[in-house]
């Protein structure tokens, strides 16, 4: 064993320390270095990362059980992933234990050599975790709640729910999903997974400096979507605020996420005319219909958006003001049963209340995209704040 092998360096792009090893001194030479990578989200912020973050390519979503009813097991789960997450956001190993040839190595190593990739680890509590278990009643929020059954849907339980959710982003695939095992794995006998999503390409952007992608639909996709520079709109729609019954949440959000598919061979069979009027957008530009410009507001006054359209009924024009901080991603897990593609949006919204959502979810109930979606999973969870320099993650949950 060689005490040096514990300090290993993961990621080769930041100076001259390689897999070899790092002495006390390069340590502190490393966290300058690791400072200015433009690889590296930091993850002790008054608001967690990943929420306005600018946008990554790539997601790996978890939702966990917790199988304790100790809390005391709950609680040093908590610290143990914060120490894990904080280190895998800087590309360094799971700390702890990677010398020992006889024990299995502390981080399963797939990430190793791999570059941050701008990695963001977030969390959120589903309103499950605030049953008798834990005695964390009196700590749960009044619009922390399971959704109500919204029409049109039809969930499937393998993939609803949870106590816990975990949602790892970056710009490569096997940094999230690392991210993802070794929480995983480290939560062993305390938490099992409920279920996961995988995303491979972002539907929305949360920058200004960012590019509008395009979902499987072929659409551009984020074009109004609130971005990290609009900060009288995070306040007043995604930052939970001074109104919140639990002052251990304020500059925390909740987030929702919704598994859809769609189906996309009869997408592909549609005429483009009707492609752009479910959207109400042109499907070349992504300009509102009636309008030149991508970023053109729409004239929702006007008939060129037709009443069912999309945008027209998402809008927050129609929802009495109501903004969601979009954050979705594409999705395939291959194909259904009868040959079909199964693929979709893999929806993530965060808001100061999940009341936001069944709004706009509610007022999507005649939305012409409907012919062409299902939702077939589901999860509401609050994200705590972010992580000040020697606090854990949620640990306002139990002081
Ligand atoms: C309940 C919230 C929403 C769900 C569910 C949803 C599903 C969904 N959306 C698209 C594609 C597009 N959505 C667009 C805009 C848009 N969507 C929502 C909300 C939900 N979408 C909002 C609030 C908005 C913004 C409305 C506005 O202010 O104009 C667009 C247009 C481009 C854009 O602004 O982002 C597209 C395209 C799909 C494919 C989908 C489910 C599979
Ligand atoms: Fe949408």
């Amino acid at each position: 064993m060689t005490p040096a092998l514990s300090r290993r360096r993961l990621f080769s792009g930041l100076g001259a320390v390689g897999i070899g090893g790092l002495v006390a001194a390069d340590a502190t030479a490393m966290s300058a270095s690791a400072a200015n990578d433009p690889q590296i989200v930091p993850f002790r912020a008054a608001n967690q990362a990943g929420i306005v973050t600018p946008q990554q390519d790539r997601l790996t979503f978890a939702a966990f059980d917790v199988v304790t009813k100790d809390r005391a097991e709950l609680v040093r789960l908590l610290k143990t992933w914060t120490t894990a997450a904080e280190s895998m956001t800087k590309g360094q190993l799971v700390p702890g234990g990677e010398t020992d040839l006889q024990a299995p190595p502390a981080d399963t190593g797939e990430a190793d050599g791999l570059k941050p990739g701008n990695l963001t680890v977030t969390i959120g509590f589903g309103p499950s975790l605030f049953d008798d278990r834990f005695g964390l009643a009196s700590k749960k929020p009044a619009a922390l709640k399971p959704l109500p059954k919204l029409a049109p849907e039809n969930l499937d339980p393998a993939y609803t729910g949870g106590d816990l959710c975990i949602q790892a982003c970056a710009d490569d695939p096997q940094v999230t999903f690392h991210a993802v095992r070794n929480l995983a794995r480290l939560g062993a006998g305390t938490v099992v997974l409920r279920w996961m999503q995988l995303g491979f390409g972002r539907t929305a952007s949360t920058s200004s400096a960012q590019a509008t992608p395009r979902n499987l639909m072929g659409f551009k996709d984020g074009t109004r979507n609130v971005r990290a520079e609009q900060t009288d709109v995070l306040d007043r729609c995604v930052w939970i605020g001074d109104e919140t019954d639990q002052p251990w949440l304020r500059g925390g959000s909740y987030v929702v996420a919704r598994r859809i598919r769609m189906y996309i061979e009869t997408w592909d069979r549609d005429y483009l005319a009707d492609q752009q009027n479910v959207f109400g957008r042109y499907k070349a530009s992504g300009a509102p219909l009636g309008r030149t410009d991508e970023f053109d507001t729409p004239d929702l006054g006007s008939s060129d958006i037709p009443d069912n359209a999309h945008i027209r009924l998402a809008s927050p024009e129609h929802n009495g003001g109501i903004h969601l901080l979009r954050r979705g991603y594409s999705f395939t897990d291959g194909i259904d049963a009868t040959g079909n593609l199964l693929g979709g949006l893999f929806f993530i919204a965060y808001m100061k209340d999940p009341k936001q959502f069944v709004t706009v979810q509610t007022a999507l109930a005649g939305d012409a995209l409907n012919e062409y979606i299902q939702h077939i999973g589901s999860g509401v969870f609050v994200c705590p704040p972010g992580v000040t320099p020697g606090q854990y993650w949620g640990q306002g949950l139990f002081t």
